[in-house]
């Protein structure tokens, strides 16, 4: 570049150069005058007595500065400074101890007091420069009219502020890299600082003020232009740097996760462990110097190995200091899916790294989490960039969402496809007719997803007829097998007759001991707890498996888990269904997933890490936390799972669902079971009187009760296994409700009680209790006795544990929950137990729940659950004559109360603990007194 002078200005120059080297040369000489003092030599040792390293650079006698070469510079004007003394000058640096000159480190405000417009530099400040001193010298005295003020004062111009020169000046000013001193831009090439200022953002990256920093340092020497400060002990471990104002210090300052602005002293302090990060820093930046800690070396910035000033805690707090790039200057983090067609970086602050992100087209900053995302598409550019940043550590996205995500990857397109209706016409129409429309979408996601899914839709949505129907779409790679809670599995087998009638009846093989052959039925329904014991027959491979309540596998040291892991990683269609598919903890979630997608985590332990927010403790890896939810929310609904709340799908719901549950016969013991056939034969003979029928069939009735209660139990606790809060349990033996309590007790269920016994004040409380505690689950509750008057509606679940032949007493009993403040559609499970009563009694309810609905007085409708279960009577002709005494013996009676009560008496009379006489069932009954009453009339009248 042009200097733009007239030869014989250079031919001035020159000789005012050569004078001046003379002069010096002539200076040193003379030892003792004029040539710097050994005692002031630039020893990087050199301290002051308190320590602290001062001024470095000294000004000779007569104001002249003296450079490292020994060469005095001479007033040439190429060489001349912007006249406003200081602005780019070497300082004086050589105050007494202690003094505080005016302007002398002048500390600067926090960030946010700069954000008001800075006064610029007068173009008169810029017109004086010329009548300045033009030797390139420290200015004892800046001129305070040089440098423009703020209203309290301050200096507008860092440059003008006295400043601490750094040591040793030797490394300053013979910085070998750096460019010979030219013009400071600030100030003479006509930059202005409030310029600088405005470009600096609050959060601007590091890298930008870097670029603009080294852009200009072309053209001006750090050496000579540098704002000059230092760094000094602050307490115990933290050091505080005394330094004039720059923007770009600051936009670094900020970087430092130790910063702290004391307002008092208006300076920044740091802990001593960013030391070395920060000098490495500062040495990047062109306009500012430090002189470093005391006892530290300023070249390789790590305490002098050999200095007495050097404390043990400042080598222990500056160790790092030598391998600073490594682990403290990396910054980590990680990327986490945030919705499906965005991902998010979770990192700390790196410039350079924000450079990144502001190219990306789709970046946002989000202010409130003070994280970037961007979408999925800009991830493979974005992760290479960062990827060759030295000191950026991202954890990518895991592969899994990599390899599920891959259509939004590189792509244009932020939503996958939408999942296709499903061709079902080789499936039976009477299961595709009757899906609702959001059972139908499930059944088309998991013939999009070949038929491996976990169906999570909520508690009492269809999951069965979702699952017979996908299964029903592979039919032609049957056997099917089917994993259940052993107290559903003769209800699996009649949803199977029930939505698939062209199947043969005896294409289900309910397998109900550990002898039967697990692959003897088309379609084979086992228990968990039965596979684990059937592993010898395990080596037949299924094709097609359905798991009922997956999340029975949820541990994997569990035996069921072990044995129906293989099975399923083998199938090629696994079909898992579950409300409630992790109970507490992502942790849960593994084995199903594992399940359905083997290749996703082969390892438990970087799904632990991911999602479980492992921790290494003393005794092992923790799992049993949570990380990364959102993400791993999306992963599956993409991938493997679908999942619909009742709440989103209410308006295609009934009011009210009734299941029946065909409750499992070997649940009813030997000598039970021979009373109830011997009773069956009896009573398929006939009565000669109508009481004898009676009480015939009330014998049988509480034989009937005895029977279900073992299949009772099992059936509450795996509904609260299955993660069932709260629901009400209907029966009507006190042996029945009894041995629900105790269970109920025994496993620390919370639960409430109403029968007979509890007086009418209680009811409320108990009542009000139950709809407001968490801690209450379960409402064990006489049919008799709590089907009308309370209100339960916090409940969405009713489970009838025994039929009674009244329908009206048992919609009445439904109510309870189904009722004002029911904001769901109510689940009601009727069990119902084959060899037993309920045989008789449960088409004599449908019946005349018929009858009620023919005559517009009840709109509830048994018909369509219950028609499975019709033909236990119909195929009979002998079980048609107990049937038909049934009806004959109910249907008479006009006050089904009396007949309630009548059994009450008797199921008193057969508990064993209260005798069978009539006085100790009168001692014992648990009913009110006005019902006490009556059975001891009933009694008397016997
Ligand atoms: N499309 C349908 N048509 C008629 N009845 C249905 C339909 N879908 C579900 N149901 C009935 O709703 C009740 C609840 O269904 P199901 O037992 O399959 O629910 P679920 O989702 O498995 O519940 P849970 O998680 O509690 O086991 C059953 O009585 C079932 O017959």
């Amino acid at each position: 570049m042009s200097s733009g002078l007239t030869e014989e200005q250079k031919r001035r120059i020159e000789e005012n150069r050569q004078k001046a080297l003379a002069r010096r040369a002539e200076r040193r000489a003379a030892p003792g005058e004029g040539g710097r003092p050994a005692s002031q030599r630039l020893d990087p040792a050199s301290l002051q007595q308190d320590g602290r390293r001062v001024g470095s650079c000294h000004q000779p006698p007569g104001g002249q500065g003296q450079q490292k070469d020994g060469v005095e510079k001479g007033p040439s004007p190429v060489d001349a400074h912007p006249p406003a003394a200081g602005l780019c000058g070497v300082q004086p640096n050589n105050y007494p101890q202690g003094s505080n000159q005016a302007g002398a480190t002048r500390p600067f405000p926090p960030a946010d007091a700069w954000s008001h417009p800075h006064p610029p530099h007068s173009g008169a400040q810029h017109q004086q420069a010329p009548q300045q001193p033009k030797y390139y010298l420290a200015s004892k005295n800046p001129t305070e009219a040089s440098c423009p003020r703020f209203a309290d004062g301050e200096r507008t111009d860092a440059h003008c502020r006295t400043e601490y020169t750094p040591l040793p000046s030797d490394s300053m000013l013979t910085d070998a890299g750096r460019p010979p001193c030219g013009p400071c831009p600030e100030t003479c090439g006509g930059s202005s600082v409030s310029h600088f200022y405005s470009t600096v953002q609050p959060f601007a990256p590091l890298k930008e003020a870097k670029v603009q920093k080294r852009d200009s340092s072309a053209v001006h020497s750090k050496a000579r232009c540098a704002l000059k400060g230092r760094c000094v002990r602050h307490g115990e471990d933290r050091f505080q740097v005394e330094v004039g104002y720059s923007a770009e210090l600051i936009a670094m300052f900020k970087t430092v996760p130790s910063r702290s602005y004391d307002p008092a002293t208006k300076m920044w302090n740091f802990s001593l462990e960013d030391y070395c990060h920060l000098m490495k820093e500062v040495k990047e930046l062109s306009s500012v110097t430090l002189a470093p800690l005391e006892g530290t070396d300023a070249a390789s910035q790590v305490p002098f190995s050999n200095s007495i000033t050097t404390s043990p805690t400042l080598k222990t707090l500056l160790k790092t200091c030598s391998g600073w790039q490594k682990p403290s200057a990396i910054v980590k983090g990680k990327c986490v899916l945030i919705s499906r067609s965005r991902f998010e970086v979770d990192i700390g602050y790196d410039a350079e790294m924000i450079g990144v992100f502001k190219q990306m087209g789709s970046r946002n900053y989000d202010m409130k989490t003070r994280k970037w995302s961007f979408l999925l598409e800009d991830y493979p550019r974005l992760m290479g960039a960062i990827q060759s940043l030295p000191s950026i550590e991202a954890e990518p996205l895991p592969k899994p969402v990599i390899q599920t995500f891959a259509a939004q990857l590189g792509a244009t397109t932020t939503c996958a496809a939408d999942i296709p209706d499903a061709d079902l016409s080789a499936v039976d129409s009477k299961i595709v007719a009757g899906l609702m429309p959001f059972q139908r979408e499930g059944v088309n996601f998991a013939i999009s997803r070949e038929g491996r899914l976990l169906l999570a839709d909520d508690m009492g949505l269809g999951k069965t007829i979702q699952a017979i129907c996908i299964a029903a779409y592979y039919q032609k790679e049957w056997p099917l097998l089917v994993v259940t809670p052993s107290s559903v599995r003769f209800t699996w087998a009649e949803a199977f007759h029930r939505w698939l009638p062209s199947l043969s009846p005896g294409s289900t093989n309910v397998i109900v001991t550990g002898k039967d052959s697990l692959t003897s039925g088309l379609i084979n329904i086992v228990s968990f707890d039965l596979l684990s014991k059937m592993d010898k027959q395990l080596k037949e491979t299924f094709q097609v498996i359905i798991v009922d309540e997956s999340h029975f596998l949820k541990n994997i040291k569990t035996a069921r888990c072990r044995a129906a892991m293989p099975l399923l990683k083998a199938a090629k269609r696994v079909i898992l269904l579950s409300g409630t598919p992790a109970l507490s903890r992502p942790a849960e979630l593994y084995t199903q997933i594992a399940a359905v997608r083997p290749s996703f985590f082969p390892q438990f332990h970087s799904f632990g890490l991911r999602y479980c927010d492992a921790k290494k403790m003393p005794w092992g890896w923790d799992y049993s936390r949570s990380s990364n939810l959102g993400e791993l929310k999306f992963l599956l609904e993409e991938s493997i799972m679908i999942r619909r709340l009742k709440s989103e799908v209410l308006s295609q719901l009934p009011a009210k669902q009734r299941t029946v549950v065909v409750v499992a016969p070997e649940g009813i013991n030997a000598k039970t079971k021979a009373v109830l056939a011997a009773a069956t034969k009896e009573m398929a003979k006939g009565y000669k009187t109508k009481q004898e029928e009676k009480e015939a069939l009330l014998l049988f009735y509480n034989r009937t009760a005895e029977a279900k209660i073992r299949s009772v139990i099992e059936y509450i606790l795996d509904l609260l296994e299955s993660g069932r809060e709260k629901f009400l349990v209907f029966a009507h033996h006190k042996i029945v409700l009894d041995a629900i309590s105790e269970e109920l007790e025994k496993k620390r269920v919370g639960y409430i009680r109403i029968d007979g016994s509890t007086p009418s004040a209680e009811r409320q409380s108990l009542c009000q209790n139950f709809q407001v505690s968490e801690k209450l689950s379960v409402a064990v509750l006489s049919i008799t006795a709590a089907n009308m008057g309370v209100t339960l509606s916090s409940a969405d679940l009713v489970v009838f544990a025994e039929l009674f032949w009244n329908p009206g007493v048992l919609i009445q009993a439904e109510d309870r929950a189904h009722r004002i403040g029911q904001t769901s559609s109510v689940s009601i499970h009727y069990l119902v137990a084959k060899g037993t009563a309920d045989v008789f009694l449960w088409p004599m309810i449908q019946e005349k729940i018929k009858v009620l609905g023919a005559a517009g007085l009840s709109e509830a409708n048994f018909s369509e659950t219950a028609e499975a279960t019709d033909y236990f009577v119909k195929q009979d002709p002998r079980q048609k004559t107990i049937y038909d005494l049934f009806q004959k013996a109910f249907a008479d009676d006009g006050d089904d109360l009396d007949e309630a009560l009548r059994m009450e008496a008797v199921d008193a009379c057969q508990n064993p603990d209260l005798g069978r006489a009539g006085q100790s069932a009168k001692d014992s009954c648990s009913e009110s007194p006005r019902k006490k009453q009556r059975i001891e009339d009933f009694f008397c009248k016997q």
